[in-house]
């Protein structure tokens, strides 16, 4: 028998088995069916094959065209159907909203109603909810009773006389932090007609528009590459020809700069940390020319306030020496999107300290805080509070708290999940837990974590900061983190989410795996 004679046989053999398969799944019944029927019944139904191996080749070719036809198709219409359930949604919350306002006006109310829902958001406190005694709204802009005495038109709402009895009213307020009266501006939930709907969602996608152009660019430059300071010179000269911009280095790179040509006379520095704490007031932007420890480097400059971040990485850094006159073009003169990258801010509380009065100067962090057991080769034993709540005890290698954009470095290798950088949240990743249910965690924004050594662990532990900055914690002391009022901005190259789903397709290779081939079991 020659080879292709062998491949036809197999195929047929297949396609026996397929037949024979599916008429028993017709049935319903679990009969045998003979093997020469069914074979006679598919050379009946073949034609004759010529086969060759090529022939088959292009065969599976056509069929995987045509698969991947049909999946952008089934994509293109998947993508239709959202967007138009989408702008369904909107419509009908908006002819809501008309209709609700349209009736209020009508019952003479008209200042429940006369300021737009946001202002009515940030009237939303605990202080001024209450009810007057016309149970009218007064000021505050709410009149949920009223509302739930008119008849109601919402969607589960009919009027029936048979039904005895009303929803009670009830109103939703904020509790915020650090903020005595509350008037807070939060996402809000809406609540008319007693029915709680979060339909209004704002789209977390920041622009920045420059209200004149900017004068003053710090650079932030990895360090021992020629490449990148070759880059970092050119760059630099672009700058200042063409856009007269002011030039920040850090002292190293300027000592390199004036070294290589005294043209650099015009380039700024700091001498000592006072002068490095006033940056943020004097930069309008950063560019850093390195890769991820470069951006950390950066962020870790500034224990305040940040200038918008346009990082040169160095994945695209071969890439981007081309067209790095536009993309600079671009931030300096048009808007631009960014991702606010949350940072943590991390406090160490020793045993020593009569009082947990937070005195020192935080410890920003961009990616992780680590809790580790160092040199020690103990478990580390970690108790573990989130505000004022237990959470757990860490047994194992330590303990990542983490921020999402820290989502995809060391708390994924510690098993953490990946986390879109705008997700509101805190990653609480155990490494190398010596338990069988220690599940990684991801807990709101707002939450202080406190880990704390107890008195009867066996070692030691020790925090790191970004990977760096290593403190010994004994028994008794403490580390108290939270998210710091002080975000990265970092510009995007399209959007947060398409710049977050690139970094992990090409960052990763997250989920890359070679298709399946189609000749396989039917
Ligand atoms: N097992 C691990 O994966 C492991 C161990 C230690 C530290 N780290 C990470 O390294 C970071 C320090 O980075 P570095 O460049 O100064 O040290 P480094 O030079 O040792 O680089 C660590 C690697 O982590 C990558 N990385 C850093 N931040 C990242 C992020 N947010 N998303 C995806 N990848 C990221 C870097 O690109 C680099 O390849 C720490 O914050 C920690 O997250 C990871
Ligand atoms: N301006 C700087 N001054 C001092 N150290 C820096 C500076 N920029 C980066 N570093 C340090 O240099 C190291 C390497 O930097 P970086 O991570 O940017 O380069 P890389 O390792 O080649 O790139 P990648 O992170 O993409 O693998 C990091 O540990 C970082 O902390």
């Amino acid at each position: 028998m020659s080879a292709d004679e062998a491949a036809l046989k197999t195929c047929h053999e297949r396609i026996n088995l397929s037949v024979a398969a599916s008429h028993q799944a017709e049935n319903g019944s679990v009969t045998t069916v003979s093997s020469k029927e069914s074979e006679e019944a598919t050379y009946a139904f073949l034609p004759p094959i010529e086969s060759t191996d090529a022939h088959l080749h292009e065969f599976a070719e056509a069929m995987r065209t045509v698969g991947k036809a049909l999946r952008q198709v089934a994509e293109g219409k998947a993508a239709a159907q959202a967007e138009a359930a989408e702008w369904k949604r909107k419509y009908e919350s908006e002819k809501a909203a008309k209709a609700h306002t349209h009736h209020s006006v009508i019952k003479g109310c008209s200042n429940c109603v006369k300021d737009k829902l946001e202002h009515l958001a940030s009237k939303l406190t605990l202080e001024t909810a209450s009810v007057d005694e016309t149970g009218c709204c007064g000021n505050h802009g709410i009149c949920s009773r009223q509302i739930l005495q008119d008849q109601c038109t919402g969607p589960n709402r009919k009027s029936d006389d048979r039904i005895v009895g009303r929803k009670v009213p009830f109103r939703l307020s904020w509790g915020s932090n650090g903020d005595k009266n509350g008037q807070h501006k939060h996402d809000f939930v809406s609540f008319e007609k007693g029915d709680i709907t979060t339909a209004e969602r704002s789209n977390k996608q920041i622009f920045l528009k420059w209200d004149s152009p900017p004068q003053t660019v710090l650079f932030v430059t990895k360090p021992n590459s020629n490449s990148v300071h070759a880059l970092c010179s050119e760059m630099v000269r672009w700058l200042k020809e063409h856009n007269n911009i002011n030039i920040f280095v850090e002292p190293r790179v300027s000592k390199e700069l004036l070294i290589e040509d005294s043209y650099f006379n015009f380039i700024q520095t700091w001498d000592n940390d006072q002068e490095m704490k006033t940056l943020h007031t004097k930069v309008d932007l950063i560019v850093t020319l390195g890769g991820d420890g470069t951006v950390l480097w950066a962020a870790s400059l500034f224990k305040g306030p940040v200038p918008p971040v346009v990082a040169f990485s160095l994945g695209s850094l071969g890439f981007m020496i081309p067209f790095y006159r536009e993309c600079l073009g671009n931030v300096l003169k048009r808007p631009f999107t960014i991702t606010l990258r949350s940072r943590l801010q991390c406090h160490v509380i020793r045993d020593a300290a009569k009082d947990e009065v937070e005195t020192g100067e935080p410890i920003l962090v961009l990616n992780e805080v680590t809790i580790d057991r160092g040199m020690s080769s103990y478990l580390t034993y970690l108790e573990c509070y989130c505000d004022s709540s237990f959470v757990t005890c860490v047994q194992g290698d330590g303990l990542i708290i983490s921020t999402t954009s820290g989502s995809t470095a060391y708390s994924l290798a510690a098993g953490g999940s990946m986390v879109h950088p705008q997700v509101p949240g805190i990653l609480f990743t155990p490494i190398c837990p010596h338990s069988l249910s220690f599940r990684p965690l991801i807990l709101p924004e707002y939450v202080t974590l406190r880990v704390q050594v107890p008195f009867n662990s066996r070692g030691q532990a020790w925090a790191s900061f970004d990977g760096k900055g290593r403190i010994q914690l004994g028994p008794g002391d403490a580390l108290i983190c939270s998210v710091s009022p002080w975000p990265l901005p970092t510009a995007c190259l399209v959007d947060s989410t398409t710049d977050f789903l690139r970094s992990i397709h090409e960052g990763l290779h997250w989920n890359l795996r070679k298709s399946q081939a189609l000749d396989g079991p039917a």
